[in-house]
């Protein structure tokens, strides 16, 4: 759905982007994240066609954005950061004047504004001036004029910047079940964001990409926590013998079985060879997985090598 092939940008001697390519599949929620000034919008901006990259390609369904930004926008729907909004147009005049501007014909836009009203909450107030409604609704309106066309790709800019704690749940909510019909590419500063929402993550720092994985690739270590039934003799020698095992750590897991994290020295998954192992020894495994590690001390790791 998206294809991004070294991109680079420069403004003035700031070199905003430094060589950026992804892949963005159809049906995937992706987030973009990484701190102020990574680079976020500037990508965001290229993949819209509204910033010309110095070098690389952005493809869109196929589309090349820099011969065809029409062709490329008519396929995205795109709510920047910090949409601006007209304060005295009602949340009705808002919508229309957006599918004027989508050229959407007059007698398809009642359907396409109601579709896309009912579909972020906001039949109840269609009458009111933007200027009246909270952040977290004037987000709403920004969404649905976002997909007001019904596209194929949503792409969001920060979208819960700015908002309270209970908007943020509603508006995470709602991308989510956005989802479901658009492949999504959101871009955040926020960890949790990224928890909540995505199936992978693309991590940015200072114009490049550090980290691009499943949430679930990212989180797994080489590394396997195992707690048998009981202490059978030799188990540390035996788990300290398996290919691929640097060491043993018998830890106190607080219910008095042994437990042991046995760290690996190549990243591969340890598991299948410890299970193969207890089987063949007759111990009871109570528990057997690998170590996950949370999103933030990836992120942490990452931003401490940059
Ligand atoms: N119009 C501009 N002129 C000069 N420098 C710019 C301009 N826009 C962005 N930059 C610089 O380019 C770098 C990347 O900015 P960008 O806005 O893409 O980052 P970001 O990750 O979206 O950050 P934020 O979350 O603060 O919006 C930053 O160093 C920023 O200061």
């Amino acid at each position: 759905m998206i294809r991004v092939q070294d991109l680079q940008k420069a403004y003035g001697n700031v070199q905003a982007l430094r060589g950026v390519s992804f892949d963005i599949a159809q049906g995937e929620i992706v987030g973009l994240l990484g701190p102020n000034g990574a680079g976020k919008t500037t990508i965001i901006k290229t993949i819209t066609g509204f910033l010309q990259p110095d070098a690389g390609v952005v493809e869109v369904d196929g589309i090349d954005v820099m011969q065809d930004p029409r062709g490329v926008q008519a396929r995205i729907g795109y709510l920047p950061e910090n949409a601006p909004l007209y304060p005295e147009l009602t949340v009705q005049a808002t919508l229309q004047l957006a599918a004027d501007l989508r050229e959407i014909p007059e007698d398809a836009q009642l359907e396409k504004i109601s579709r896309a009203v009912y579909a972020v909450g906001l039949e109840k107030h269609l009458t009111r001036p933007i200027g009246t409604l909270s952040k977290g609704f004037r987000q709403r309106v920004g969404l649905a004029q976002a997909i007001l066309h019904q596209p194929p790709l949503l792409i969001l800019d920060e979208p819960t910047v700015g908002l309270d704690p209970r908007q943020i749940v509603e508006i995470r909510g709602l991308i989510k079940s956005l989802a479901g019909q658009s492949t999504v590419l959101f871009s955040t500063h926020i960890l949790p964001e990224v928890e909540a929402l995505c199936d992978r993550v693309i991590i940015l720092m200072n114009g490049e990409i550090r980290a691009n994985a499943r949430l679930d690739e990212l989180a797994a270590t080489g590394n396997a926590v195992v707690v048998l039934g009981e202490r059978p003799a030799g188990a540390e020698s035996l788990l300290r013998g398996l290919p691929g095992v640097e060491k043993v750590e018998a830890f106190e897991n607080g219910d008095a079985h042994p437990a042991y994290r046995v760290l690996g020295n190549n990243g591969a998954d340890l598991t299948p060879a410890i299970y193969q192992l207890a089987a063949a020894n007759g111990w009871r495994l109570r528990e057997l997985r690998r170590d996950t590690r949370s999103l933030e001390s990836i992120f942490n790791e990452i931003a401490m090598a940059a």
